[in-house]
C-alpha cells in the first residue's frame, strides 16, 4: 500500500515544507520542472518545436520552467500564457519573469494555438491547472481545452503529443471527475506528477485522461522523514490536513513505500498474516467459512465464492445448502464440506459453533432466503459474531441502509447496489460536478462505512474500501492492471469468497478487503483473457506463489 493524497493535503505537505525551511517553493518548483522535461526527453528524444500552455496558478510555473529548461536544450519553445507574470503567485511570477529574459508569453486563445504562423508542435504541455482547479473552466481557456481534448476532430493528435503537469487540465485530483463542461477533455499521453500519486489519478476518469502517469521525487522525502523537528502546533495542522488517511492498495515493500506510508503497511500486514504459517497448525488454526446457498439451480455462486475461500487459505469451508439442494452441491464439491441450512434456526444452531470465523452471504441465494438469514444474523445474539460478507442478494435483500450494522459486516456493492444501499450517496456522485474538489467515490464510500457502521468495498476499475473509522483505500485496475476479461459472470462471487477465506483466517474486514481486492485482480491477469469465473480460485495458487 502506498499513500494517496488528495490536493489539499498535498498542499499541506508542500507549506509545511517551505515553512520547515528545509526547501523553497522555487526549489521544488525549479525540481518539477526539470522532472518533466527529463520524462520529456526519454520519450520525445527527437521533439524540437513545444507549445508550453501556462495557466495562473504554480501549475503554470512549472510550464515557465519547463519552457525555460527546454529551450536551454535546444529546443523552439512558444509559451501561452493566462496571466501575466505580476497577477500570479510569487514563484510562478518568478518563473514567468526568468522565461522573459530571452522569450515573450503570447496570450492563451484557441486562435494563438491555432497560429498557421507557427504551424504544428511535436509537443504540447499542459501546465494550466494542477491541484488547484477549483472550478469548471471558463472562455478562452475552457475554449484551449477543448480544442486539445478534439473538439475540432483532432483529439487523436494531440492526445499523442499532449504532456500533462500534475494532471490534464479539467480533471479534479481529488475525485477523478471532469470539471470541464462538453465531451471533448484533454487526454494525455504521459502525466508527470510529484512527490505521490493524488487520489484522481487512479480515480473514475483519471486514468483514462492521464494515460502514462510518472510519479518524480522533488525531494520532499527526506523533509517528511525528519518532520517530528517540527513544533507540536506545526505537526498537529499537518496531521489535520492528511487525516483521514488514504492508501493505493499494492504490494510493494516497504523500502519502495513513502516515508509516511502510516497506513501503507496494512496489506503487507494482511499478506504477510497470509504467508505465516506456524509449524503446529491444524485446520482450525486457519478459521472456518460458512458460505449459504441458493436453492436447487442456483448452487452456482456460492460454490465458487466456497472455493475461492478454501484456495486463499481458510482451514475449512461449508456450504450451507437446503435440503432441496444438498444432492446438486455434493456431486460437485470434494474438499468442501456441505451442511443443511434450510432456515433461520438452521443457520443460528450452525453458528453457535465458535469455530465458524466468517459467513458469506448473499450470492445466489435469492432475496427471501438472504433476507431470513440477515435477520438472523442481525438479530440472533450470535456469540461471537463471526465476519459476514454480504454481497449480491444479501445487498438486495439489505435495502437502503440507514443505520449502523454490526461492526463485523462487509459490504461489496457494485455502482447499481451501491445505489440502492446509499440512494442519497450516489445520487451526489452522479450530480454535475460543478466545484472542485468534487465529491470522490473515496468521500462516497467512506461516508457509506460511516452510515452502516462496517466496511463497505465499493467495487468498479477503481474499486474504493473504507472502514467506519476513516481509513480508505483504492484499489485500481486500471492502465498497466486493467483486466476487461474479469467481467465475467460469477467474478464478483469470487471476490466475495475471497474476502470470506480471508476473513476466516483472521484478518480484519479492512485489511481483507483490501487484499481481496488485489489477489482477484492478479488471478485474473495470471490467467488472461478467456476467463471464466471458474479459473479465478485456480489462478490464486500461482498468484501466493509468486508473492514469496
Ligand atoms: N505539490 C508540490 O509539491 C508542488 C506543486 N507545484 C505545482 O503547483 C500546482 C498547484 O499550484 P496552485 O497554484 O495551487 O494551483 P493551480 O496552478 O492548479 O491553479 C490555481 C490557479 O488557477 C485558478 N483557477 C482554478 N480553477 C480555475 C478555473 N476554472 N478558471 C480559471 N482559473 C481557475 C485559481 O484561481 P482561484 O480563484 O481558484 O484562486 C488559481 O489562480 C501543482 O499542481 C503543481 O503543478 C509546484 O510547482 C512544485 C511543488
Ligand atoms: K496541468
Amino acid at each position: 500500500m502506498t499513500d494517496l493524497v488528495t490536493s489539499a493535503q498535498m498542499r499541506a505537505i508542500e507549506r509545511t515544507a517551505f515553512e520547515s525551511g528545509v526547501v523553497t517553493g522555487l526549489d521544488l518548483m525549479e525540481r518539477a520542472g526539470e522532472g518533466v522535461v527529463a520524462a520529456i526527453q526519454m520519450r520525445w528524444p527527437d521533439a524540437q518545436r513545444v507549445t508550453v500552455l501556462c495557466g495562473p496558478g504554480n501549475n503554470g510555473g512549472d510550464g515557465f520552467v519547463v519552457a525555460r529548461l527546454l529551450r536551454e536544450a535546444g529546443c523552439a519553445v512558444r509559451v501561452l500564457a493566462a496571466a501575466v507574470p505580476d497577477r500570479m503567485p510569487p514563484d510562478a511570477a518568478e518563473n514567468a519573469r526568468r522565461w522573459l529574459e530571452a522569450g515573450v508569453i503570447l496570450p492563451l486563445t484557441r486562435k494563438t494555438l491555432n497560429d498557421p504562423d507557427w504551424g504544428r508542435s511535436d509537443l504540447y504541455v499542459d501546465a494550466i491547472f494542477g491541484t488547484g482547479l477549483s472550478r469548471p473552466p471558463k472562455g478562452d481557456i475552457a475554449s484551449v481545452l477543448l480544442r486539445l481534448g478534439g473538439a475540432s476532430g483532432d483529439g487523436e493528435y494531440y492526445s499523442n503529443r499532449l504532456v500533462a503537469i500534475d494532471a490534464p487540465s479539467g480533471l479534479c485530483l481529488d475525485s477523478g471527475r471532469i470539471l470541464l463542461a462538453g465531451e471533448s477533455v484533454p487526454h494525455a499521453a504521459l502525466t508527470v506528477t510529484f512527490h505521490c500519486l493524488k487520489a484522481g489519478h487512479v480515480l473514475s476518469r483519471g486514468p483514462e485522461v492521464c494515460g502514462e502517469v510518472v510519479v518524480h521525487d522533488i525531494g520532499l522525502e527526506p523533509w517528511l522523514r525528519n518532520r517530528k523537528g517540527m513544533n507540536s502546533q506545526e505537526f498537529a495542522w499537518f496531521m489535520a490536513g492528511r487525516t483521514p488517511p488514504l492508501g493505493l492498495v499494492s504490494p510493494l515493500p516497504f523500502e519502495r513505500m513513502n516515508a509516511d506510508a502510516r497506513v501503507g503497511s496494512f496489506m503487507i500486514e494482511a499478506l504477510n498474516k497470509f504467508g505465516r504459517l506456524s509449524e503446529e497448525t491444524h485446520k482450525y488454526t486457519y478459521g472456518h467459512a460458512l458460505v449459504l446457498t441458493g436453492g436447487m439451480g442456483r448452487t452456482g455462486a456460492a460454490r465458487l465464492a466456497a472455493r475461492a475461500a478454501l484456495r486463499v487459505g481458510a482451514g475449512l469451508v461449508t456450504l450451507g445448502a437446503p435440503g432441496g439442494a444438498m444432492l446438486e452441491c455434493a456431486a460437485q464439491i470434494t474438499a468442501l464440506m456441505l451442511r443443511r441450512v434450510e432456515g433461520g434456526g438452521d443457520l443460528a444452531a450452525l453458528l453457535g459453533d465458535p469455530r465458524i470465523t466468517a459467513l458469506c452471504l448473499g450470492p445466489g441465494m435469492g432475496v427471501e432466503r438472504a433476507a431470513e438469514m440477515l435477520a438472523v444474523v442481525r438479530e440472533g445474539g450470535v456469540k461471537p459474531h463471526p465476519t459476514v460478507v454480504v454481497d449480491a442478494d444479501g445487498l438486495t435483500a439489505l435495502g437502503p441502509v440507514a443505520a449502523p450494522l454490526p461492526p463485523g459486516w462487509v459490504l461489496t456493492p457494485h455502482g447499481g447496489e451501491f445505489a440502492r444501499l446509499f440512494p442519497d450517496l450516489a445520487a451526489k456522485l452522479t450530480a454535475p460536478a460543478d466545484t472542485g474538489p468534487a465529491y470522490s467515490k473515496v468521500d462516497a464510500t467512506r461516508e457509506a462505512a460511516a452510515r452502516a457502521g462496517c466496511v463497505v468495498l465499493f467495487k468498479g476499475p477503481d474499486t474504493v474500501i473504507a472502514a467506519p473509522d476513516g481509513r480508505a483505500a483504492v484499489h485500481a485496475a486500471t492502465g498497466a492492471r486493467a483486466v476487461p476479461w474479469l467481467a465475467t459472470a460469477g467474478a464478483g462471487d469470487v471476490l466475495a469468497g475471497l474476502i470470506a477465506g480471508l476473513c476466516a483466517r483472521g484478518l480484519g474486514g479492512f485489511e481483507a478487503a483490501c487484499a481481496a481486492a488485489w489477489l482477484h485482480v492478479e488471478a485474473a491477469r495470471a490467467f488472461g483473457p478467456g476467463l471464466i469465473a471458474e479459473d479465478l480460485p485456480e489462478a490464486l495458487p500461482g498468484v501466493l506463489r509468486a508473492l514469496g
